[in-house]
């Protein structure tokens, strides 16, 4: 262990559990506060990673992204997610049933899909609004986790009513019980001791899994069409020569990495965005004031969302100084990687510090400051801006997402009563291996 630290690039040299703590509790002021003291590249170790080479340079995070699959493996650096994705699915495997499911599911996000997906995402929206509590404060967070994975059900899921409300409530019920921080760091206990929250998650995990194998045993009997439901898409795929159909326990893998992972993602993101948008006066007169000018009165549609290029600008710079997942991590396997002249050795993770990246002062001037000005006329320069990840294991729905994204936020911003209560942005805090606004995000609706 000794030598293997000597090895490293610099990092700050509290024991692992103080950094654990602080990463925990505030990710964004950790991770900045170690870009400026050491740089482009230096070494966290964080519970459940140990060592871990962050690198933020452009040319870094190209030799991160770009190494061959045998060099730094993605989904092995993941295991931490198996307590909520297991083992399965493409996000925590690294083997060629990685490769089969991410080229079935990347089409399912492809462009011609976008105008669908926002069409769901105004139509969620505006439902949702209508039930909002007028005049008293709400945390905006648990209502666009409602909306994010009504979006993701509408386009995925061919249900009635009622069984979509109960799969979207055992979903989420599985969702929070997993992230209670015990829970989450230590998944393996409870199969000694199934109590307190590791019981609750227990619970949750086979309410859930019982109802999606439920599922499965309804599509193989009478299937959906493939257009309109994944399991039934799913359970009809080609498999190449040989390899055997999907079972149901990576169909269940598959599933609440689409439903799940996809509406937290967003939801997350989207936080962020009304955070960074409403605590900024000016910017949010100016994006209020777009969509005025472009909708004209009228009722908002997906028509109106690619004129409006201020607020595709301040998603863009939401995205730059809040990414969700500051930590993309690889796991190295063997010899040959380096980091500034610094050969890794196996086992430990490298990942890209997106959070740094997107601070660099070289690529942002006055990094630290929300100007969604900088957009209207610049695309980002290679690996500057990575909110998600690079590479052949590059999130499958980053088009599709960030079209959500701006139309979401198009909608809610069409309420002129919604505010901030403390109209700041907030630190942020992890859940998961997520960064969310420490507070939910609270808000005041006026209708
Ligand atoms: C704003 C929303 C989102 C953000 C910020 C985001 C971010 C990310 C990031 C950082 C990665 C890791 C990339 C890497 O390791 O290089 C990733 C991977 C992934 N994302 Fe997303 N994501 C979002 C939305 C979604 C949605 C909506 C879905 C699906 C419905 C999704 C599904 C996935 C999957 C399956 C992977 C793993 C791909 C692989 O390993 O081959 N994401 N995402």
């Amino acid at each position: 262990m000794k030598n293997t630290r000597c090895r490293l690039p610099p990092g700050p040299s509290a024991p692992t559990l103080v950094q654990s703590v602080r990463f925990l509790r505030d990710p964004y002021a950790m991770l900045a506060a170690q870009h400026t003291r050491f740089g482009d590249a230096f070494t966290l170790r964080l519970a459940g990673m140990g060592a871990l080479v962050m690198v933020s340079d452009p040319e870094g995070i190209r030799n991160i992204v770009a190494a061959p699959p045998d060099m730094l493996a993605a989904g092995r650096a993941r295991g931490i997610l198996d307590v909520i994705y297991g083992t399965r699915s493409l996000l925590t495997r690294d083997d060629g049933e990685q490769a089969w499911q991410r080229r079935f599911l990347m089409p399912l996000f492809h462009r011609s899909h976008v105008t669908r997906g926002q069409q769901l995402a105004l139509e969620a929206t505006r439902e949702a609004v209508a039930t909002w509590p007028a005049d008293r404060p709400f945390p905006l967070v648990p209502r666009l986790m409602s909306i994010t994975t009504d979006v993701l059900m509408r386009k995925f899921l061919k249900a009635d009513r009622d069984e979509s409300l109960h799969v979207k409530e055992l979903l989420h019920a599985f969702i929070e019980s997993a992230h209670q921080p015990l829970v989450f760091h230590l998944p393996r206990f409870p199969a000694r001791l199934s109590a307190g929250p590791w019981q609750r998650y227990n619970r949750a995990r086979d309410r859930l899994d019982t109802c999606l194998r439920e599922l499965c045993a309804t599509r193989r009997t009478s299937p959906g069409t493939a257009d309109d439901d994944l399991v039934t898409a799913l359970l009809r795929a080609d498999r190449p020569g040989g390899v055997p159909p999907l079972d149901d326990d990576t169909l269940r893998d598959l599933f609440v990495v689409v439903l799940g992972s996809g509406a937290e993602t967003v939801t997350y993101s989207l936080a962020w965005v009304m955070e960074a948008i409403l605590a900024h006066q000016e910017t949010a007169d100016r994006a209020r004031a777009e969509l005025r000018e472009v909708t004209g009165g009228s009722p908002l549609t997906v028509d109106h969302l690619p004129r409006l290029p201020y607020l595709t600008a301040a998603v863009t710079e939401a995205l730059r100084l809040y990414p969700i997942n500051p930590i993309v991590p690889r796991r190295v396997l063997g010899p040959g990687f380096a980091v500034a002249g610094v050969p890794l050795p196996a086992g430990v993770h490298v990942a890209v510090n997106s959070c740094g990246a997107h601070r660099r002062a070289v690529a942002y001037p006055d990094p630290c400051r929300f100007r969604p000005e900088r957009w209207l006329d610049t695309r980002p320069a290679p690996y500057t801006w990575v909110p998600f990840g690079g590479g052949a294991r590059k999130c499958i729905a980053a088009y599709f997402a960030l079209n959500e994204l701006q139309a979401m936020a198009a909608s809610l911003l069409l309420e002129d009563g919604l505010r901030l209560v403390n109209p700041v942005v907030s630190p942020g805090r992890l859940l998961g291996d997520m960064v969310v606004p420490s507070e939910g995000t609270v808000v005041t609706f006026t209708s």
